[in-house]
């Protein structure tokens, strides 16, 4: 499908860029190998705890930084206490690769998000089942305003990507597929956003995830230690 119909790369207002098919089949067969790994230790995937009770519909691994609402921390405190893993260096390089993919949009983004090297030192990996959601909210516990990049594999979902006002309209609502990349930086590092519904089944298994959606954001947390 993807070679019949290609998808060019779409602008979702300035700052943020949506590239269909930016990862090629083995690089996905590489993440969902090794998101397979990180599940399952030094902390496992879980169901993050909401600090009002709830537990978030996904399930979340952390490397370089765990984080838990709404901090970073090196240690999984509300999980099992470990360190999380590291963020490998070929991760950081796709994410460099990533931004890189989306230069020629800069200047639709008013502060260059190209300019530096963009060192990502943070991972959150998501596992939605298909009745997984999540609600929108903006990415706002890094010390950083670099761009976070976005990696999607496995089943499309309705991603809704909104403004940096407030939770409600205006948004635009896009589909995430098996592969895409999407940038959000500069103007629009604090849009509000989130994960409306999961298209079960919708996933190539060619992928090694049988089903479910897998998304990776980068993110530079500004911290150290
Ligand atoms: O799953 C997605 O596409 C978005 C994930 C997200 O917004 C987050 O982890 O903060
Ligand atoms: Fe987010």
């Amino acid at each position: 499908m993807d070679a019949l119909l290609p998808r060019p790369p779409v602008d979702l207002g300035p700052g943020a860029v949506h590239v269909p098919g930016w990862l090629g089949a083995e690089q996905q067969r590489r993440l969902v190998k090794a998101c397979r790994e990180w599940a399952s230790g030094p902390v496992p995937l879980r169901h993050t705890r909401l600090p009002r009770g709830g537990v978030m519909s996904v399930r979340t691994v952390c490397l370089g930084w765990h984080w838990q609402p709404y901090r970073y921390s090196r240690t999984a405190d509300d999980v099992n206490g470990r360190r999380v893993a590291e963020l490998p260096e070929w991760l950081a390089d796709l994410g460099r690769r990533a931004v890189a993919a989306t230069a020629q949009h800069e200047d639709a983004c008013g502060e260059g998000w190209t300019s530096g090297r963009y060192d990502p030192d943070t991972a959150l990996v998501n596992f939605y089942d298909g009745r997984a959601k999540m609600g929108m909210h903006q990415d706002k516990d890094e010390r950083s305003a670099a761009p976070v990049v976005s990696l999607s594999i496995g089943d499309t979902c309705r991603f809704r990507f909104g403004n940096t006002e407030g939770r409600g309209r205006p948004w635009t609502d896009v589909e995430l597929a098996s592969g895409d990349l999407l940038v959000f930086g500069g103007p629009a590092r604090y849009a509000y956003h989130g994960v409306t519904r999961v298209f079960e089944g919708t996933g190539d298994p060619a992928t090694g995830l049988a089903s479910g959606r897998l998304n990776l954001t980068l993110r530079v947390t500004g911290l150290s230690g």
